[in-house]
């Protein structure tokens, strides 16, 4: 339309939305070509070696034994509620249609989420922007992919979904995860603590397999609803990470898997891509909590650039 055509403000303002809109198109096509080409380029490299070496004293993280009741009393109450019933039910209200979902970019939500304090975690005493940053620097540092860099930075924005309508308390945000429908493993941490939950005396979900076929697919399990799961769903349409990054946000927390080797029945052909891809980014998040505090405001537009290019959209639907 000529501005000369334009000849009341509700015409101009209609005018203007429509270029913002075609702008914006063209910035999603552009955004998702740059991904792709960084994607191809850097897919094959990141699990390459690992930074952590001798100089990290691996055996001091996640010692359960002798957390802090904080820790103690987290998981006793999150391992008796999470049911599969709990687990289609928290489903249910994510995908519902009368959910109101909160709309801000990454780094509103990464400013947002630095007042929690994680009540799982016997490890860090540092903010969540904090962990993030460090997560996110040392995989830079590495020479990682900037895909992964990003996975580093966001990972745990899903804990979020504390501030959000719906949320039950931290036992259903944070901690490791497991899936539900089938046995507890022995594996997982306080296993005892599972005996309060009624899905163990349950005549299928109490036997090894449960209601999994064997070998259905690492993807296919109902995992134990919390930050993980959560962000996963969010990413997965808005976002241009690939596979395996969407694989190190969706099982981070799944230690018993990734760390301890349970749960290895559920295993599809292809699944040892997404095992490795998990394990090459947890001693990022875990070991990185030991580095030094990162500067906010100097990495800040860094940051930015980075999560520009693998967000389409700059407002996410949370
Ligand atoms: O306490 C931690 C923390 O909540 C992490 O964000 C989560 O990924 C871990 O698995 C959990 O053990
Ligand atoms: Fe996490
Ligand atoms: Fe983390």
């Amino acid at each position: 339309m000529a501005p000369s055509a334009i000849h009341d403000t509700h015409q101009l303002g209609a005018a203007l939305e429509s270029i913002s809109d075609a702008v914006d198109e063209v910035n999603v096509l552009k955004a998702r070509a740059a991904a792709k080409k960084a994607r191809l380029e850097e897919q094959a490299s990141f699990d390459s070696e690992s930074y952590f070496d001798s100089s990290k004293d691996k055996a001091s993280f996640r010692q359960y034994e002798s957390a802090c009741d904080r820790v103690k009393n987290f998981y006793a109450e999150q391992h008796a509620k999470q049911t599969v019933a709990y687990n289609i039910a928290a489903r249910q209200r994510f995908h519902s249609k009368s959910r109101v979902r909160p709309e801000m970019t990454v780094w509103e939500a990464i400013e947002k989420l630095n007042t929690l304090i994680d009540e799982s975690d016997p490890d860090t005493e540092l903010s969540q922007i904090q962990h993030l940053l460090q997560s996110a620097e040392a995989i830079r540092r590495d020479g990682k992919p900037r895909w992964m860099q990003l996975v580093g930075l966001i990972h745990d924005l899903g804990k979020l979904m504390l501030f959000f309508d719906g949320a039950q308390g931290q036992w259903d945000v944070v901690g490791d995860t497991f899936p539900v429908g089938c046995r507890f493993d022995e594996r997982c941490i306080y296993p005892e603590t599972f005996a309060a939950n009624p899905d163990s005396r349950d005549a299928v979900y109490g036997t090894p397999q449960g209601v999994y076929e064997k070998g259905c697919g690492v993807e296919n399990l109902i995992m134990s609803w919390g930050h993980d799961e959560y962000l996963y769903l969010v990413l997965k349409d808005q976002s241009l990470i690939p596979r395996e990054g969407l694989a190190m946000v969706r099982f981070h927390s799944f230690y018993p898997w990734h760390k301890e080797g349970a749960y290895r029945q559920f295993m599809a052909e292809g699944d040892e891509v997404l095992l490795n891809a998990v394990r090459a980014f947890n001693p990022y998040d875990l070991y990185s909590k030991s580095d030094d505090v990162p500067s906010v405001d100097e990495l800040k537009p860094y940051y930015l650039e980075l999560i520009d290019e693998f967000f389409p959209r700059r407002k996410i639907r949370w």
